[in-house]
């Protein structure tokens, strides 16, 4: 097969994701008033292409672009960094038992190493079930609501993040759909248990890819729809807060680890970038390529339950964030980032899709891949099915996430209960 444009055949550390147009999809043609059936079925041939080939793609002139929407999310996110850590720690993740709020720098940890940056947490917000009900079940204290700070404090803090999120929770269901597309799915297969978006307004079929969990003091039936999202910053700088960055045991160097090597847990991330580089992705042969800020995009991922969904055939992509580097250094600035994670519901049981579901096109892509990367077997830096729980809810795998990633809010509010 012919390389693509940009091409990229040997091992070449300098690699650059932005550099090579087949990784940049133009929402438009997807969704838009000019979209037509030429263009939506142009999206899903790319689309194909990138999730199967590496699962890390950008996505320009998404809505998030509109109205300067991103810029007025990070200029938010600069006003709260720059608030005294006394002000930040009023949303201390630690007081939510929901696993919402602030965490500050070098309280997190991938792979048991430090990570370098500090970040608040949101994610659906909802009632919370009550402590009898979340004790039989402990992931169902997932959901509950966020912190934000007033309004006098923080202008526009609870209603700008509650329309981003909106927002992303639609693009993530419009992605989806797409993908189903891609995949040569019915529609609704993946839809009615991935989005946030109420189950009967979307679907017409759904049951294809999973199945809900009955469980005590949840509704029959009723989808326990989840997402989460984060406004993150990697400081520069050996002392952040008065908090001391690390150093790298292995080489005795200050640690450069903004996020360690690691696969999202769910299903499909949109993330929102700032200037400042730092993001990279494992290709399938496990070179690490960068993915520098691009303009007028987003980067959108996979995490791993469309790894189980699609059984293995698109690995979710490894993928880490340096910080405090000397280019990041001479460039004088903190990276900022938005994440937000669309997940499949909290009762949700994800099943593998038989490998016959697949059009005979994904498989064609994957070998295309293989050849690209020179790779027969995905190599990672993360362990092999990491966050996969056959035959249980997604929810026992969300809580196994979180709770090894935030241990303070397990020790105040969880101790004793099964992670
Ligand atoms: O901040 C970034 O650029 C990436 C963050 C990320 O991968 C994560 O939080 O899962
Ligand atoms: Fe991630």
């Amino acid at each position: 097969m012919a390389l693509p444009a940009g091409g990229f055949a040997g091992p070449d550390p300098g690699f650059d994701l932005s550099a090579n147009p087949s990784f940049t999809l133009d929402y438009k043609q997807w969704v838009s008033p000019q979209a037509t059936p030429e263009s939506r079925a142009a999206f899903v041939t790319s689309l194909r292409d990138t999730v199967v080939g590496l699962g890390f793609f950008y996505l320009k002139d998404s809505p998030l672009e509109e109205e300067g929407r991103k810029q007025n999310m990070f200029e938010l996110s600069e006003r709260f960094f720059a608030l005294s850590l006394e002000q930040r720690m009023k949303i201390d993740i630690e007081n939510s038992r929901h696993f919402r709020g602030y965490s500050k720098f070098g309280d997190e940890r991938t792979q048991s190493r430090v990570d370098h940056r500090d970040q608040i947490d949101y994610a659906t917000h909802d009632a919370p079930f009550s402590t009898d009900v979340s004790a039989q079940t402990p992931f169902l204290n997932l959901r509950g609501t966020n912190q934000y700070l007033p309004d006098i404090v923080l202008d526009g803090h609870e209603r700008m993040v509650t329309d981003w999120f909106a927002r992303c929770d639609e693009l993530s269901f419009q992605l989806t759909v797409a993908i189903e597309q891609a995949l040569g799915l019915e529609k609704g297969a993946l839809t009615s248990f991935v989005s946030s978006t109420e189950l009967d307004s979307h679907s017409e079929s759904g049951g294809k890819v999973a199945e809900l969990k009955s469980l005590p003091g949840v509704t029959q039936g009723k989808a326990l729809q989840y997402a989460r999202m984060k406004m993150i910053r990697y400081p520069l700088g050996e002392l952040v807060d008065g908090i001391k960055r690390t150093v790298d045991s292995a080489n005795a160097n200050i640690s450069t680890q903004g996020v360690g090597a690691h696969k999202d847990g769910g299903w499909l991330t949109l993330l929102a970038t700032s200037r400042v580089g730092g993001l990279q992705v494992q290709d399938l042969s496990g070179r690490w390529l960068n993915v520098p800020h691009n303009e007028g995009s987003i980067v959108v991922n996979f995490g791993q339950q469309f790894e189980v969904v699609t059984q293995g055939l698109m690995p979710a992509a490894t993928h880490r964030v340096l910080s405090n580097t000397p280019e990041q250094i001479a460039l004088g600035a903190d990276r900022l980032s938005i994440a937000y994670f669309s997940m499949p519901a909290l009762n949700a049981i994800m099943k593998p899709l038989p490998q016959e579901s697949f059009g005979k096109e994904v498989r064609e892509a994957y070998a295309r891949a293989q050849e690209r990367w020179g790779s027969d077997e995905p190599v990672s830096d993360v362990v092999r099915k990491d966050l996969h729980a056959p035959l249980e809810p997604f929810g026992i795998i969300a809580w196994r996430g979180i709770t090894r990633s935030h241990p303070g809010v397990v020790a105040r509010w969880h101790q004793g209960v099964p992670t």
